[in-house]
Parts: structure tokens; C-alpha cells; sequence
């Protein structure tokens, strides 16, 4: 005899994913009334304690409170609500590396988006985008037009990186390099941890000049050990002077064409033996997940720049090889991404 449908892992994530945008914006309300932090600080409490701190009416509170705990993310324990270890170690702490910054920016930027999704799709064109103010094609240009957005934007893409650091730092082998070109570096997260982790290194960041002046008010102080390039990095030329050319969270906003234009112009300006690594979110290289590749690439396509996706390794690969490049690595990191290098020869 067959499973019942409603038994299977399928019929489960249907009705969490049907149920999903609920469930999101409640997990939000939660993290905007501050009630995860309340909960991490006093190690739980009950509805009458969250309403006192929330100053929410009793009944409102009660159906959020259902919302939080059908998510999982907080517990019921007797009448006290705990966090879930997730919830504390996620959304329980509000450094810059929480993924409360995530889940705004998701709320503010994406989720609007992909309610237009059918039609950007069927456009083929990143039709959302007209939501955002500006006329440039892509969402990275136009952030330069609204300094609150832009804020929201590099917030979570920095707190999403540093949740990414520890693979990079582990993987990427910069053992030899000397001097990085860290090519659409953002606002400079990237950079700054890898001064910070490898005493001999200096880097070179190249972005818009709207970006670059954002890298410059949120970097942390690492002396002159990282400079700051603005560029159009499709139509500038890379500076000479690097030997390891890394683009992190980069390709995957470009297409394919593009990637490779961008992969030899580095190829260019590297001396022999000089290594170019590219690191981001991978689907599998058989293009059925997962769900983090899945909303970048959808993501990409609708909003963002209409173009690109978390490109799967074996891609990468096959590019760094067009390009010229041997000796090519590709390691799997957590949150579904991939570092592939390869050496210039
Ligand atoms: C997703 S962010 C990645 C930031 C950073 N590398 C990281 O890993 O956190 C992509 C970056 O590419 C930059 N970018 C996109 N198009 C660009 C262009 N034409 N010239 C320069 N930078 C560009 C964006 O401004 C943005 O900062």
C-alpha cells in the first residue's frame, strides 16, 4: 500500500511552504518587537511579561505568539515562552552578523518583489526593479539613490557574509598571495576579515562609487591595508599590481557571458602563477537545490539585475578553465556554497 499523501516530506514542506509567508512575517514582527532579545535576556517568559514589554493588546499577542511557536522558533514551556537554540543563536543577538538584518532586508526588498514573479519571468526582464527609485538597470546601481534601502541592502548582504566568512577563511587559500583584488568587494566585509586574518595581506576593493563610499563609513578601521577602488567593473580595467583576484558573491549577478568577460579581464592583469577564486551560493550541479541557490537565482532574475544565479561549481569550473586558468579546486562550503580557484599558469 502506498504513503498517504499527507504523511510524505513533500506534503509537509507543501503546507509550511503554503503557509510560509504567514509564518515569515510573524517570525518579523518578532525580531521589530524586540521579543527575541527579550526572551534570550531573561531566559523565557510569559504572555503577561511579553505584553507588558511589547505594550501589545492581550489577544494580539496571543495569535503572534501561535504564529512564533508553530514556527518552532520559540517554545512553549508550562505558560513561559523560551527561544529555540536556533532562535537564540539567529535572531537572539543583534550583532552585525544576525540574521535579523537578513530577514529585514528580505521583508523590505524581496518578498514585495516576488509576489511579482510570473511576470518578470514571462518579461524575462527584472521588471520588480521598477518599484525601486532610479532608472538603472540593476538594484546595486539605484540603492545609490535611497541611503535608508541601501542601509537595509548591505546590512543583511554583510550579515550574510559574515555568516559565510568562516568557509571563506577556511578555504581560500591566500597562503602565497600578496596583494587581493577583491572585485565587487561591497562594503567592505569581506576585505576587512581577511586583513584582519592573514597579517601580511593588503586588498585592493573595486565596486560602484556609490558603494565605495558606503565601504568607507562601514569598515572597520584596518589601517591602509584595503584600498578602495570605485569602478564600473564591466567597463573599467582591473588595476595590475594583485596576484589572487577574488569574486565573492559576485558572478552569480551576472550572466554567464559576463562572468567569463569579467573572469579573463582579472586573467589579464595577474602575474603567471597569480590565482583568481570564486566564491558564492551553488546549486547543485544538477539544478534541483537547494532552497538558498533556489531564491538567489529567483531573486537575481525578477529584482536585482535580470540576470545571473548561484551559478552550480562545475560552471565555475568550465569557466576558470576557458579563461586559461589550471591547477582548478573546488571545495563545497555550509550554506550551500562553493569556492572554486584556479592559477593563472
Ligand atoms: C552581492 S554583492 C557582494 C559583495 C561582497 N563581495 C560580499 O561578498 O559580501 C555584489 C556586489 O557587486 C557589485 N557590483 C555589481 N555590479 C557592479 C559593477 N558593474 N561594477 C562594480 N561593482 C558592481 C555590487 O555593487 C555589490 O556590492
Amino acid at each position: 500500500m502506498s504513503e498517504p499523501l499527507d504523511s510524505t516530506e513533500v506534503y509537509r514542506r507543501f503546507q509550511l511552504i503554503a503557509n510560509g509567508p504567514a509564518l515569515f512575517n510573524a517570525v518579523v514582527s518578532g525580531i521589530e518587537l524586540n521579543i527575541f532579545d527579550f526572551l534570550a535576556e531573561r531566559g523565557g517568559a510569559d504572555a503577561r511579561e511579553i505584553g507588558a514589554f511589547t505594550g501589545m493588546e492581550p489577544h494580539k499577542l496571543r495569535v503572534l505568539m501561535l504564529g512564533l511557536t508553530t514556527t518552532g522558533l520559540v517554545e512553549k514551556r508550562g505558560i513561559d515562552y523560551v527561544n529555540h537554540p536556533v532562535a537564540a543563536e539567529l535572531l537572539g543577538k543583534n550583532g552585525p552578523e544576525s540574521w535579523r538584518h537578513i530577514l529585514l532586508s528580505w521583508k523590505t526588498l524581496y518578498y514585495p518583489a516576488f509576489a511579482r514573479m510570473t511576470a518578470a519571468l514571462s518579461a524575462g526582464t527584472n521588471d520588480a526593479l521598477d518599484a525601486i527609485a532610479g532608472s538603472e538597470p540593476t538594484l546595486y546601481e539605484r540603492l545609490g539613490h535611497d541611503a535608508e534601502l541601501a542601509r537595509i541592502f548591505y546590512s543583511a548582504m554583510s550579515a550574510f557574509s559574515l555568516q559565510t566568512m568562516p568557509g571563506l577563511l577556511e578555504h581560500l587559500d591566500v597562503r602565497s598571495t600578496r596583494h587581493l583584488l577583491d572585485v565587487g568587494g561591497g562594503d567592505g566585509t569581506t576585505s576587512a576579515c581577511l586583513v584582519q586574518a592573514n597579517p601580511g595581506l593588503t586588498v585592493t576593493l573595486l565596486d560602484l562609487p556609490s558603494i565605495v563610499a558606503l565601504a568607507q563609513q562601514r569598515m572597520p578601521d584596518v589601517g591602509d591595508r584595503v584600498a578602495l577602488l570605485p569602478a564600473d567593473i564591466l567597463h573599467d580595467p582591473f588595476p595590475a599590481g594583485a596576484d589572487h583576484a577574488l569574486f565573492s558573491h559576485v558572478l552569480d549577478t551576472f550572466s554567464a557571458e559576463q562572468s567569463v568577460m569579467l573572469l579573463a579581464k582579472a586573467y589579464d592583469v595577474l602575474p603567471s602563477g597569480g590565482r583568481i577564486s570564486i566564491y558564492g551560493f551553488a546549486a547543485a550541479d544538477d539544478e534541483t537545490g537547494g532552497p538558498l541557490a533556489a531564491r538567489l537565482s529567483l531573486y537575481l532574475n525578477i529584482l536585482a539585475t535580470g540576470r545571473g544565479m548561484a551559478w552550480p561549481a562545475a560552471e565555475a569550473v568550465a569557466w576558470l578553465k576557458s579563461v586559461g586558468c589550471v591547477d582548478i579546486r573546488s571545495a563545497e562550503v555550509p550554506y550551500e556554497h562553493a569556492l572554486v580557484s584556479g592559477t593563472k599558469p
